[in-house]
């Protein structure tokens, strides 16, 4: 095989305290994250909350550092996971595409486009499928795809997920067993493992198969770490007044406590690298939690990050799917038993240019004037009309 380019797929963060509030609101322009039941209350939406939510957001990026270390892990990920490749004899490039910040998902493929590759894998370094995450990521690409004929050369094939690749779940067991051995009695330690959440109606309506990938993949870390402790999984990071998968991380951990556990070993799952929700929440936020539930010693497994025997899971997929049949955009996500597509137009979603930015704040700006007229009877647009 000629020369092959792997494209790692993330959600992306914040590089400074400033890029938060536009991060933010990339993230909420995602129809993926927030589902209206209109489209045009999307941008005046996003730019509500990312603005009402920014300060808070800011406050906990500022207690890890400032930002987010997302890209940085994942770029160093990129260039193992190259190596590696190229150790067991693949001519590879590894691309990194962001989908709500630098670099994102339309940078990657630009530099795609420059290097005649034979061959595109495109990878998520998410191991379990959410419309939220891959799904969102998948269309964005689809779009671009659909728009490009030279692109449409490039023979490529998409990974929806790989929760059950046996590399991964050795490297996770791997890791817990590290840290189940610093305890004084291993086998007394609670194993928590904590997913990143999704609203319950992604999985009942939607038919979103990340609850059933979540639960299968603790089942197989517990059957490879083969050690007699007991575990709960649950749900963190829930946004917003809907309900969320459950059970919740917090009130877990609490009942935790009630039980009179003493010894927990937070597991988190659904992340493959050090963020915000493994470096504030879960070692700040439900420390704290732990702590005033009774717990006594709450010990966290770091993140993947470059692991060697994770980088090598990594390996294994791109080789595993060079090996097979191509999956395009489309095939991926009807793979997934249940899971009802949204109309086409509902994912016409880019990168957020400077543009639809105040393309937003004018909507929003209009919005409001609009409430005001209507509540008021002799709002702004009364006084436009005098004019
Ligand atoms: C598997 C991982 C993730 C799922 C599923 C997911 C769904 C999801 N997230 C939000 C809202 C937010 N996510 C934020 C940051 C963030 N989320 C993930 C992963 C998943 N999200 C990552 C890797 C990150 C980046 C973290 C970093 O280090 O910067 C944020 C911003 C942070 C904050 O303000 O709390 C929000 C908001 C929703 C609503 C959702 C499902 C619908
Ligand atoms: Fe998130």
């Amino acid at each position: 095989m000629g020369r092959v380019g792997v494209l790692l797929l993330n959600l992306g963060g914040p590089d400074e305290l400033e890029d938060v509030r536009p991060f933010l609101y990339n993230l909420f322009s995602d129809p993926e994250i927030i589902r209206l039941p209109v489209s045009w209350l999307q941008k005046p939406l996003a730019w509500l909350i990312s603005t009402a939510r920014s300060r808070k957001s800011q406050e906990n990026y500022k207690q890890i550092g400032g930002g987010s270390p997302l890209r940085r892990i994942t770029e160093e990920q990129a260039r193992a996971l190259k190596q590696q490749l190229e150790a067991e004899g693949q001519d590879a490039r590894v691309y990194v595409g962001m989908r709500y910040w630098h670099p994102f998902t339309e940078e990657a493929v630009v530099r795609i486009k420059r290097d005649q590759l034979e061959k595109l894998v495109i990878l998520p370094l998410y191991p379990h499928f959410s419309i939220s995450t891959s799904g969102s990521s998948f269309r964005i690409l689809e779009r671009i795809w659909q728009k490009d004929p030279a692109l449409q050369k490039i023979p490529y094939t998409v990974i929806p997920s790989w929760y059950d690749e046996p590399a991964y779940l050795q490297a996770m067991a791997n890791l817990i067993a590290q840290e189940l051995d610093k305890f004084s009695q291993p086998e007394q330690v609670h194993i928590f493992f904590s997913a990143h959440g999704v609203p319950l109606s992604y999985v009942e309506e939607a038919g979103d198969p990340y609850q059933y990938e979540i639960e299968e993949c603790t089942r197989l870390i517990m059957e490879t770490l083969n050690r007699p402790n007991d575990h709960t999984l649950a749900y963190q990071s829930r946004v917003g007044p809907v309900e969320w998968l459950k059970p919740y991380t917090e009130e877990a951990i609490e009942n935790l406590g009630k039980q009179g556990v003493k010894d927990l070993l937070v597991v988190p799952i659904s992340f493959v690298s050090e963020h915000i929700e493994t470096l504030q929440e879960i070692d700040i936020e439900y420390r704290e939690l732990a702590e005033a539930s009774g717990i006594e010693n709450f010990h966290r497994v770091p993140a993947l990050n470059t692991d060697a025997t994770f980088i090598q899971a990594l390996t294994n997929c791109v080789e595993n799917a060079l090996e097979s049949p191509d999956r395009g955009f489309a095939e991926v996500t009807p793979l997934k038993k249940n899971l009802k597509m949204y109309p086409q137009e509902r994912w016409e979603w880019g990168m957020t240019t400077t543009a639809e930015v105040w393309n937003g704040r004018l909507a929003m700006l209009g919005f409001v004037a609009l409430m005001i007229e209507l509540i008021s009877g002799a709002g702004p647009l009364h006084f436009v009309g005098l004019l």
